[in-house]
């Protein structure tokens, strides 16, 4: 039996790719590298390039490789892209999603990981929000994964699939053994940003929106390491494998920070007390997101390891230094 991973050369699907690898687990990755890099997927995992939303072609890896089950992270990932082009995340998100889930249901798959996002649930207030927290995406990007949520439910409740929806916070950090990490060059991650302009890589960035009705007026955001969101996904593979039901789960610390908290912590890290402008707001950011992580710690037993700011963007940074060596 062997799990497929969509998306597995990509930034989180990479550091997923690892995890499995390590675990001894057979894994086959399917990737079309818009975004991603085939140097990133480890070798010891089998690489196929091709669209995660072919059904037939899917259905055939399954059936070739017997696949058992799907951490699917393959999609388009930019909230202002999804503003400015929403057409492609319907399409990409969306239509893509679809289409792999029919393919999983025709090849008889029997479980499902999905990584959807905190933009499901919108403006919320300051408050850490909870799964039955209503939803209200303020961007196409977000709607785009509900879309996926919804139908996966309904799949499930028709077919004998279970599923894990796991909605993650704003993921950072890099493989602490420098193995992967945030490799697109185009980035528009904060933390990605704001080490690239330490390294001077950028002559300075943005901070987007600072009337914003937070502590310090710029936007606040629950960052997850994402060696830590890999192990929930572990966690949870391992729950739907032993019959565990179907679930939906925040991925986050319940611990926001503020861009300029960021910002400044990124200066502390680096050394660098490198140029960030005050500029206007970016559409579709939410002025606030954190959330508990109450239930993905009880139900899985998660209990995260690298819950530290400054560790997340030590780790960012080492990456961020790698690549130059590797591209120089
Ligand atoms: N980065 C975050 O903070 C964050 C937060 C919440 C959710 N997510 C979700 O996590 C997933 C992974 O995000 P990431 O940050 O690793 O992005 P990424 O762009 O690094 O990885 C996405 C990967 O999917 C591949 N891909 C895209 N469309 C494809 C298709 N149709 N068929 C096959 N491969 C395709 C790309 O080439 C890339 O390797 C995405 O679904 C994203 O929406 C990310
Ligand atoms: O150069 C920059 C980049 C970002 N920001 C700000 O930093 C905050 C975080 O922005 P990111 O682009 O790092 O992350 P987002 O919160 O927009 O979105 C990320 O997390 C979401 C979940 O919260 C989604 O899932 C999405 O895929 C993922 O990109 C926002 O207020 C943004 O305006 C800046 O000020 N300057």
């Amino acid at each position: 039996m062997a799990v497929l991973v969509t998306g597995g050369a990509g930034y989180i699907g990479s550091h997923m790719v690892l995890n499995l690898t390590d675990a001894g687990e057979d894994v086959i990755v399917l990737d079309n590298l818009i975004t991603g890099f085939d140097w990133a997927i480890d070798g010891r995992a089998r690489f196929v390039e091709g669209n995660a939303g072919d059904i037939d072609f899917v259905v055939g890896l399954i059936e070739k490789y017997a696949i058992s089950e799907i951490i699917h992270f393959a999609g388009s990932i930019v909230v202002p892209e999804s503003v400015t082009n929403p057409l492609k995340y319907y399409a990409n998100n969306t239509a893509t999603s679809r289409n792999l889930i029919e393919a999983a249901v025709k090849g008889g798959v029997k479980h499902f990981i999905f990584s959807s996002t905190a933009a499901v649930y919108g403006m919320t207030g300051l408050a850490p929000v909870v799964e039955d927290t209503p939803l209200n995406p303020m961007s196409p990007y977000g709607r785009s994964k509900l879309m996926t949520e919804w139908m996966l439910a309904d799949v499930a409740a028709a077919h004998p699939l279970t599923f894990g929806v796991l909605r993650y916070f704003n993921v950072a950090g890099a493989d602490p053994q420098k193995r992967s990490g945030q490799s697109t060059p185009l980035a528009t991650h904060l933390i990605k940003v704001a080490c690239q302009t330490a390294l001077g890589q950028r002559e300075k960035m943005d901070l987007f929106g600072t009337d914003y009705e937070t502590p310090d007026g710029t936007c606040v955001r629950d960052y997850i390491h994402v060696t830590d969101l890999i192990a929930a996904h572990a966690l949870l593979l391992k729950h739907l494998r032993a019959g565990g039901e179907s679930t939906t789960l925040n991925c986050a610390y319940g611990q926001g920070y503020s861009v300029r908290e960021v910002v400044e912590t990124v200066r502390k890290v680096s050394g660098v007390n490198f140029r960030a402008d005050e500029s206007p707001r970016r559409p579709g950011d939410p002025a606030s997101i954190t959330a508990t992580g109450e239930k993905v710690r009880s139900l899985l037993g998660w209990v995260p390891q690298h819950d530290d700011l400054e560790e997340i963007v030590e780790t960012a940074y080492a990456w961020e230094r790698h690549l130059m060596t590797r591209n120089r």
